[in-house]
């Protein structure tokens, strides 16, 4: 199976490469600065799940994809997913695949304006990662799982062939029959964890330890479920439980990866995670303080990053 990823930062370059660690036929779409870092240096990911250095991973610069591929893995930034989609578009043929792994739930509808919904799966991965200045992908925790599936449940041949693909890789591949129910508990869950900790500037263990922390990221969690429900993907007892005791960890270190992106500065998917869940509540958001209260604050960040206050 031909696998192109597009992107190779931190979730990119940490499954590409342990699917090119695996054995497996993979090219990643990068822009220049991340071509040069790689012919230089490598995919380096230091993991303590196991390191791995792959040297001179095979790459491509938009303007040089010749021919479809099979697979493609979409693993940018949602800002960037515009011009994303026109630099991978000579890769996408009759039969390709495309699994996104961005977080959120709005780049479906992009994808699929742009290439057909029947090319797009629904897909997501758990996972703390970072890329550094030298280009190293570090890999946070102890989880790496990666989840696609058919958008109708189906378990097609064409699923069952990208599992096969992944069952050799060192992460956690899994093949779900219910997709877009798992993207959106994810989502309620990333979007309560980014719009705390980003609003905190603390991760999960520290807002629990400040008066009135507990009750605010409940409160987030509560919002995200309310919209969730109101679209027909309400999380189950099961999932709302689970996201509720990671979000309330007493000492937790956790962060969301929208927390990094922030304290260094970084660009960040406001829209996207935060935005998109309060564009989906309708006329619901009026009685979402906390979720309009974390919109609020990124959207206040990122005037005052690009200078346009
Ligand atoms: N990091 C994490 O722990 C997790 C992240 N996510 C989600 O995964 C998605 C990706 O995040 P993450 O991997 O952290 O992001 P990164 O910023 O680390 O990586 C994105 C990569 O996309 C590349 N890129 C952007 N535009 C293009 C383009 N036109 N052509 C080729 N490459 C391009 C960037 O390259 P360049 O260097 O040129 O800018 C960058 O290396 C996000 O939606 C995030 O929310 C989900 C789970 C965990
Ligand atoms: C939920 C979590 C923390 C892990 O995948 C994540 O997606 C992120 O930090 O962006």
């Amino acid at each position: 199976m031909r696998i192109l990823i597009v992107g190779a930062g931190a979730t990119g370059g940490y499954f590409g490469g342990r699917l090119l660690q695996a054995g497996q036929d993979v090219t990643f779409l990068v822009r220049a600065h991340r071509s040069a870092q790689l012919a230089e240096h490598g995919l380096v990911i230091r993991s303590a799940l196991g390191n791995v250095e792959l040297p001179a991973p095979r790459t491509v610069q938009a303007g040089g994809l010749r021919e479809p591929f099979d697979l493609i893995v979409v693993s940018c930034k949602a800002y960037h997913l515009p011009q994303v989609i026109e630099d991978m578009a000579p890769a996408v043929g009759p039969d390709t695949m495309i699994v996104p792994l961005l977080n959120g739930m709005r780049h479906l509808d992009v994808l699929d304006g742009r290439f057909g919904a029947g090319h797009v799966l629904g897909g997501q991965c758990v996972i703390a990662a970072t890329l550094d200045k030298q280009g190293v992908v570090h890999h946070l925790n102890q989880s790496h799982s990666l989840t696609f599936g058919e958008r109708d449940g189906s378990r097609s041949g064409r699923v069952e062939r990208v599992l096969a693909a992944m069952s050799q890789a060192k992460f956690e591949p899994r093949l779900s029959t219910t997709i877009l129910q798992d993207m959106w508990d994810k989502w309620v869950f990333l979007a309560s964890l980014a719009g705390i900790t980003c609003l905190m500037r603390a991760p999960v263990g520290d807002i629990m330890a400040a008066a009135g922390g507990e009750a605010a990221a409940l409160q987030l969690l509560e919002d995200c479920r309310r919209v969730a429900a109101r679209n027909q993907h309400a999380p189950s007892d099961a999932v709302l439980a689970r996201a509720c005791s990671v979000l309330t960890e007493k000492g937790s270190k956790l962060s969301a990866s929208m927390m990094r992106d922030l304290e260094q500065g970084g660009q960040i998917e406001a829209d996207h995670v935060i935005g998109d869940m309060l564009a989906r509540a309708g006329e619901e958001a009026e009685s979402l303080a906390m979720l309009r209260t974390a919109y609020t604050h990124l959207k206040a960040y990122e005037a005052r990053r690009d200078g346009s206050g």
